[in-house]
């Protein structure tokens, strides 16, 4: 991080109330993102990274643990405060068509932001702005969208305007959830662009959740990473060093999945799982939730104590691992994979 953090999330977890019982969706997760910065939120489909968005957006109360705004905790926030952390705080949906009321017109999803908060006073000074807005997501002349509505657009043009949106209060912190997962491969690499672009213009703060790594590199380029696997940070660090040296045998198995991106020779092997089902989190396993799988599992350790997440020696990311962070670096020359009769 390159500075104070903008917000933090300290031991959050959310767990749920469901048919089969306590769904803990998210476990003891602590993660902060600074101004300026970017922070990706990685992981296959259900391991909590909506839900710790939601948390970190305020949309969600965690169940235990505290997001923090500027060091305050935003769930005692008065009234005054919390209007102020909503407004430099902005979400992203992954679904722009949802998140979009199709009987507004662009000018009034616009406006709306605009006028509440008294940042436009009248309906030129909003006209004004939201064209503005419009240019900064790349949607020009202006005039040809504010009077649409968004069954008339595409999808990448409604994304934009869903971040025209989330720009309009001048945030500090933009929350995006699968922002581009929706969209046709060709649309999503300029919504990308757009988005980087952004980034690098107006200094906000950036937490973006995707499944996609290739993705998470690119756009997480000179920022953080946290891997998560049901419901818990399992490998968190600079995007370079997770990406090109992945440490946790979950990363790892990860990237050897994802065909654009090039972990370098050790990481593009077959991670050698030992399972591929995803354990139920309302039966997660003992000790490491990964164990079942993993290919560096040891009996006796991995599945009796839960591993925190700690600095790996001579890396400089921190990983949730008995074998990994116990020894000094080198996760192929430690532990004794189950089975290898040694
Ligand atoms: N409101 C809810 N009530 C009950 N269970 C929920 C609720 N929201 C999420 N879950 C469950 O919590 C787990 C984590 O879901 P979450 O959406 O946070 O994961 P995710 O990594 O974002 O996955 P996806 O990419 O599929 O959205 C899942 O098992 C999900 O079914």
């Amino acid at each position: 991080m390159t500075g104070e953090p903008l917000l933090s999330l300290k031991h959050v977890s959310q767990t749920f109330a469901s048919k089969r019982g306590d769904l803990p969706a998210v476990r003891d997760v602590t993660l902060s993102v600074a101004r300026g910065d970017v922070l990706c939120l990685v992981g296959e489909s259900g391991c909590g990274k909506t839900t710790t968005a939601r948390m970190a957006a305020g949309l969600a109360k965690p169940t235990a643990g505290t997001v923090e705004f500027e060091g305050a905790d935003i769930n005692r926030m008065d009234r005054e405060r919390h209007r102020a952390y909503r407004k430099a705080v902005q979400f992203i949906h992954q679904d722009p068509y949802a998140s979009l009321n199709p009987i507004r017109t662009v000018f009034a999803t616009l406006s709306a932001p605009l006028r509440r908060h008294g940042l436009a006073k009248n309906r030129d000074e909003a006209w004004e702005q939201a064209s503005d807005l419009l240019r900064r997501v790349e949607l020009t002349p202006p005039a040809n969208y504010l009077a649409k509505y968004p069954h008339q657009l595409s999808g990448g043009q409604r994304q934009r305007v869903a971040v025209a949106r989330a720009l309009a209060l001048n945030p500090r912190l933009i929350i995006a959830d699968e922002a581009t997962s929706m969209l046709d491969v060709s649309i999503r690499v300029g919504v990308l662009r757009m988005l980087t672009r952004l980034r690098e213009e107006l200094d906000v703060g950036f937490v973006f959740i995707t499944h996609d790594l290739a993705i998470a590199r690119y756009f997480g380029a000179g920022g953080r990473i946290a891997v998560m696997y049901l419901g818990e940070v399992v490998e968190y660090g600079a995007t370079a060093d997770v990406i090109d040296d992945p440490r946790h045998p979950y990363t790892r198995a990860l990237l050897s999945a994802v065909p654009d991106v090039d972990p370098g020779p050790e990481g593009r092997r077959d991670p050698g799982l030992r399972g591929v089902d995803i354990p139920s989190l309302t039966a997660l396993p003992s000790g490491c939730t990964f164990h079942p799988r993993c290919p560096l599992f040891v009996p006796g350790t991995c599945d009796t104590a839960a591993p925190a997440l700690r600095a790996v020696p001579g890396a400089g990311q921190e990983v949730a691992c008995h074998v990994v962070a116990g020894k000094a670096g080198d996760p192929d020359a430690v532990g004794q994979p189950a089975g290898s009769g040694a």
